[in-house]
């Protein structure tokens, strides 16, 4: 076999990249566009040892699964990579993909999920559900303006106007914007020589206010006849803000820092439940509204909240679940890396008259920790708190020291948000052999028709839920209790208190007249090799060279330990 050759394939699996897989003379070829059952014929355009890539020439025998396709244009354009295969089956699909995942990435047994894992949200109209689209602008052979979709993995414009994920109002938009070019001459932007003016459109809808917003991004300072274009944009139902974005760079980056109102407001304004949102050209906010609240309703319902818990809301962007989540907790602090959408999550929490939920701009990695180690520093008996973790990192997942400071903070629940099961599978797989147990998985098709899926876990902190029930009779004779035995029971089985690194400073300081820092406690208890779940300073040690005792403090540390019975 080599290059260009033509195979003919039976279709007998699906790759997280919504590609077919299929075998011919002992190697394995992943072909875009097959689909399971499919018996194609197919071009070799790669060849490896033992895999290689084709592309799709002719279905032979077409699968059960396929589906036409809405879109006309769904092979060629990047942005859907499974709508030929039947909804159901592409629900099957990313279920199986994050069941692999938590099967051979976190090492969780497959009866287990079987267990924990609650059936797939997908969409009832898994159609023309994005609130966002933003669309290249370009020039057709003749000359003309056109807007589409990039090709997959290039920059090459497919020109389309009915994309079947949008909203159908965006077609009528693009239409006045290319009349508008045509008429007045106005020239596309040229990746190419960097000319023309302009480069994209962006379009978005408010699902329950119906509100449009359309900015125009533009390689210059200035839309000739911009009063015209306005004029006639406004005239299209809900439209309520149009404004020009300013990029001038020669980047892939679509939205430049810059944007100015031509006409209305300069923001829209949408709902996630009962909480309101302003959203403008710049901000972030989910593409799929309908399961945008599916996925919040579930976050909220593993976060079991009753109205006196402190939750935490990591990687929160501008605050959407830390808001849903407000209503119901006592207090949410949210945090998150981008201070633009920390200043969103502000202005949306006094838009809402929320005044439970405090928002930080920090990586999550540094403020948590951070608070961790001020708190117990600060509070040497009491134990830095969080009832409820909620975590939705990007598709990289968290980082580790984040994930060593949240098992340190004993929430009683964590509620991971995931993007990429990979990664979340990998991060599971830490927190469950650190003192949690996975208690319910749920995913939620939240990009129908292409390979994403999110995935919402709880994670329950083991020891408070563990209880064993045991049935006891007291009194005289076989298999009874002696009352007269109970209290002598009792006194041997009472929990010992908690020795804090307090009460070992004080010991220390009264029988030897010298004080130790927490550091060096921390460091003679590691080095006997004892849990570290609860050393203030453990996270500061990961960054700075560890502090070494003299050996008349470890002596002292170590009398202070026998002491109190913890060696
Ligand atoms: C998947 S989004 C989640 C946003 C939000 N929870 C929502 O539902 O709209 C991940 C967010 O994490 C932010 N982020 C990325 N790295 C971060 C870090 N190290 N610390 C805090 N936030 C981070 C990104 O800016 C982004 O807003």
């Amino acid at each position: 076999m080599k290059k260009n050759d033509f195979i003919t394939l039976e279709i007998e699996d699906i790759g997280v990249g919504g590609e077919g897989i299929g075998k011919a003379e002992g190697m394995t070829f992943f072909v875009k566009d097959a689909i399971v059952e499919d018996v194609i014929e197919a071009r070799i355009t790669k060849l490896k040892k033992s895999y290689g890539y084709a592309r799709l020439m002719k279905v032979l025998k077409p699968s059960g699964k396929r589906k036409e396709p809405k879109c006309l244009v769904a092979r060629q354009c990047g942005g859907c990579q499974i709508q030929e295969i039947d909804y159901s089956e592409q629900l099957k699909f990313k279920e199986r993909k994050v069941r692999n995942n938590l099967e051979r990435i976190g090492g969780f047994d497959r009866a287990f999920l079987g267990r924990v894992m609650e059936p797939i949200c997908g969409m009832e109209e898994p159609f023309h559900y994005r609130n966002k689209a933003q669309y290249p602008i370009g020039t057709d052979r003749e000359g003309y303006p056109v807007a589409g979709f990039y090709a997959g993995r290039t920059h090459q414009i497919i020109p389309n106007m009915v994309c079947a994920l949008g909203k159908e109002i965006n077609t009528q938009v693009l239409e006045v914007v290319l009349d508008f070019m045509r008429e007045f001459q106005i020239p596309a932007y040229s990746e190419e020589t960097g000319r023309g003016l302009l480069r994209h459109v962006l379009i978005r809808t408010g699902f329950h206010t119906g509100e449009i917003m359309v900015c125009l991004i533009v390689n210059g300072t200035q839309i000739p006849h911009a009063e015209e274009l306005t004029g006639r944009l406004r005239k299209l139902p809900g439209m309520t803000s149009i404004t020009m974005n300013i990029n001038c760079e020669n980047t892939n980056v679509i939205m430049g820092k810059e944007i100015r109102l031509l006409w209305g407001k300069e923001y829209i304004t949408d709902y996630i439940g009962e909480i309101k949102y302003q959203i403008s050209p710049l901000s972030f906010y989910q593409v799929n509204p309908v399961q945008t609240e599916v996925l919040y309703g579930l976050a909220c319902e593993y976060a079991g909240l009753t109205g006196n818990e402190t939750v935490w809301d990591l990687y929160c962007g501008i605050g959407t679940i830390s808001l849903f989540l407000a209503g119901k907790a006592k207090q949410v602090y949210g945090v998150e890396i981008i201070p633009q959408a920390i200043e969103d999550a502000r202005k949306n929490a006094d838009i809402n008259g929320i005044e439970n939920a405090e928002f930080y701009a920090g990586k999550a990695e540094e403020v948590l920790p951070d608070y961790y180690r001020k708190y117990e520093t600060e509070h040497p008996e009491e134990h830095a708190h969080a009832d409820v973790i909620v975590v939705d990192p990007p598709r990289k997942g968290c980082d580790q020291r984040l994930l060593e400071t949240m098992v340190r903070m004993e929430a009683k629940r964590i509620v991971y948000v995931s993007c990429d099961s990979a990664t979340l599978a990998r991060d599971l797989k830490y927190l469950c052999g650190n003192g949690y147990e996975m208690k319910k998985v749920r995913t939620v098709d939240m990009f129908p028709h292409t390979v994403h899926v999110e995935t919402v876990v709880l994670l329950s902190h083991k020891s408070p839920d563990s209880h064993i029930d045991i049935k006891v009779e007291f009194g005289e004779g076989k298999g009874k209790v002696p009352l007269e035995a109970i209290a002598e029971r009792a006194k041997k089985y009472q929990p010992k208190p908690k020795i804090t690194y307090k009460m070992i400073q004080e010991y220390v300081e009264k029988k030897y007249g010298f004080k130790v820092h927490t550091a060096y406690i921390a460091e003679v208890k590691r080095s006997l090799g004892m849990t570290m779940y609860d050393a203030p300073n453990a996270v500061e040690e990961l960054n700075q060279p560890r502090k070494h005792p003299l050996k008349e403090k470890v002596e002292a540390i170590k009398d202070a330990l026998k002491y109190f019975e913890v060696i």
